[in-house]
């Protein structure tokens, strides 16, 4: 008998305008529980544009999202991060004279009713709630290999290790659902491959589903258990790796309709 897995995510229909440009045009996918769905296309594709819907940056004019079966529509983006739905940017955004451990920690307040310079202040007196939430970051900390710069600020950390900073500060913010944009714009051959294998733990061990928006075909078709094409704001495919790059409309899509021959060397590129 089949498995039926209730969704995470529901995205149904969406339609975003902005004045005449349509930048998502009816566009419908689901997100599984532990799944790693990633979301491609060429520049101006809509990607970000799905993503500011999910987190409530955007509202559609048409459709339905829905996380855990309930309505995000409407909602502020806080609201929507607080009921599990978090988000890395594509240009960081840390604060960058605090340091490591600090802007994990200010991630995770947003759960808590302290004041937030509770945390930050670790006083004698601090209460069961900021206690625990601290043990939270220093596993986090090691999780994602950052002892070693806990107390640094961290506007002097590299590139690839503020990138990490910024998914663990997503993380604290405990979500069941994560949003990556671009986690690997920028970085060299070494830095990717660190995040790529931080990107597998996470659904390994912490159990999370994410949806990843990346321009580097090799890193998605490695690491996603499924993959949706948008092109002009229209879902073009949605399958496997194996499905979406094999698909001509999908070649089609990033060599704006080639000929046969190039359509067959564009997909050796894919793979
Ligand atoms: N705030 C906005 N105001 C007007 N148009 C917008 C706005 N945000 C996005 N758009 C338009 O919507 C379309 C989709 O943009 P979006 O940023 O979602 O694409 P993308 O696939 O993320 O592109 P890229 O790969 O370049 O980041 C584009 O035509 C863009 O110009």
């Amino acid at each position: 008998m089949a498995v039926v897995t209730t969704p995470l995510l529901t995205a149904e229909g969406i339609t975003l305008r902005f004045g005449g440009n349509v930048a998502l045009d009816d566009v419908s996918f689901e997100v599984r529980p532990g799944e790693l769905f990633a979301i491609i296309g060429p520049n101006g594709a809509g990607k970000t544009s799905t993503f500011n819907c999910i987190s409530g940056v955007y509202r559609p004019q048409a459709g339905e999202i829905t996380f855990r079966g309930s309505s995000v529509l409407g909602q502020r983006p806080d609201r929507i991060a607080g009921r599990g739905i978090a988000r890395t940017f594509q240009n960081i955004e840390l604060f960058d004279n605090l340091s490591v451990l600090e802007n994990l920690l200010l991630g995770r307040h947003h759960l808590m009713h302290s004041p937030w310079w509770q945390a930050l202040a670790w006083l004698p007196g601090t209460r069961r709630e900021e206690r625990a939430a601290r043990l939270e970051i220093e596993y986090l900390i090691e999780f994602l290999d950052l002892t070693a710069v806990r107390r640094h600020p961290v506007g002097i950390l590299p590139y690839g290790i503020k990138k990490r900073v910024e998914l663990g500060r997503a993380l604290a913010m405990q979500p069941e659902l994560l949003l990556l944009d671009e986690p690997v714009a920028g970085m060299n051959a070494e830095e990717t491959e660190d995040m790529a294998r931080f990107i597998l733990d996470i659904r390994t061990e912490l159990g999370l589903a994410m949806i990843m928006v990346e321009h580097d075909m090799r890193l998605v078709m490695d690491l996603a258990d499924r993959v949706m094409v948008i092109d002009f704001g229209r879902r073009i495919a949605l399958g496997t790796p194996q499905e979406v790059q094999r698909d001509p409309a999908v070649i089609a899509a990033y060599l704006g309709g080639a000929t046969d021959e190039v359509l067959e060397s564009a997909q050796e590129d894919l793979r």
